[in-house]
């Protein structure tokens, strides 16, 4: 079932189309990956469904409710949410105390105002660490973890604004192989199990095969194919774009789909 509805979305800087006419759907459950060389219009894109960036013609459906024009804000209230960057992770607060605060935040108008901070929504935000495999860590601080299980922690307070379309921008950058696939299989496993549509940009392509159920590709703003990751794999169309740098395109060995 259709989530996110991308329709003829169109953005010029100055004399630069960074996107042109670019349609395409996500649907409940699904990963769908952007890809392409550099300055492509994959964050332009990106940013137009996020709400950072406004289209200059185009529309943008989440659950069939325009939001082409709604803030960052609204676009959250309405399901759309984002993993931000580690620096964004309060590193010395614990990482129960991390997902608190994204629970705080989130119900901050109706409940819990009788609660001692450190004991509001703990059960919940357990309850989110469990979900990414972190219940055990739950009291120890985020600069005390590992680079891969901060992600985790990242990909729990984003699951507690409860989305319905979750943007991962780069979710793999400076990770380590193998923390990259399992991370991409527990986003898999838990969007697959809510429902959530996970759309995300990326530039390691053994994350993007092994994990994409679909994946576009852009080509100076305009999308050149659409496909499962083998038909991408072997698009003539793709591999010109990625000429020069078409070992890009194998799956680097030991590191491909788990
Ligand atoms: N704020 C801006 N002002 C002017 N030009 C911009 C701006 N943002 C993007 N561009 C231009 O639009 C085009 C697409 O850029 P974009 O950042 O979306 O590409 P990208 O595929 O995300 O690139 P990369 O992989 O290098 O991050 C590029 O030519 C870029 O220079």
């Amino acid at each position: 079932m259709t989530l996110l509805t991308v329709t003829g979305l169109h953005k010029s800087f100055g004399g630069v189309v960074a996107a042109r006419d670019v349609s395409f759907t996500v649907a409940r459950g699904e990963m769908l990956a952007i890809i392409g060389p550099n300055g492509a219009g994959k964050s332009t894109v990106f940013n137009m469904v996020g709400g950072q960036l406004g289209p200059d013609r185009g529309q943008v459906l989440i659950d069939g409710q325009d939001i082409t024009h709604a803030s960052p804000q609204a676009r959250f209230r309405g399901g759309v949410g984002r993993t931000f960057q580690v620096a964004q992770t309060f590193l010395s607060m614990s990482a129960a105390e991390n997902v608190q605060m994204a629970l705080i935040s989130r119900f901050r108008q109706s409940r819990g105002l009788w609660t001692p901070a450190r004991e509001r929504h703990r059960a919940g935000a357990v309850d989110l660490l469990a979900q990414v495999g972190m219940a055990e860590a739950a009291d120890m601080p985020c600069s005390a973890l590992a680079y891969g299980d901060v992600k985790r922690v990242e990909l729990a307070i984003a699951l507690a604004g409860q989305p319905k379309l979750l943007l991962m921008d780069e979710p793999t950058a400076g990770m380590a192989p193998q923390e990259r696939a399992a991370l991409m299989d527990l986003t898999a496993s838990i969007a697959a199990s809510q429902g959530i549509g996970v759309l995300f940009t990326e530039h390691d392509m053994d994350v993007v095969f092994g994990h994409a159920a679909r994946v576009i590709v852009l080509l100076r703003g305009q999308i050149i194919a659409a496909g499962t990751p083998d038909e991408i794999r072997q698009d003539p169309q793709v591999r010109r774009a990625y000429l020069g740098d078409s070992h890009a395109l194998e799956p680097s060995q030991g590191t491909g789909p788990a």
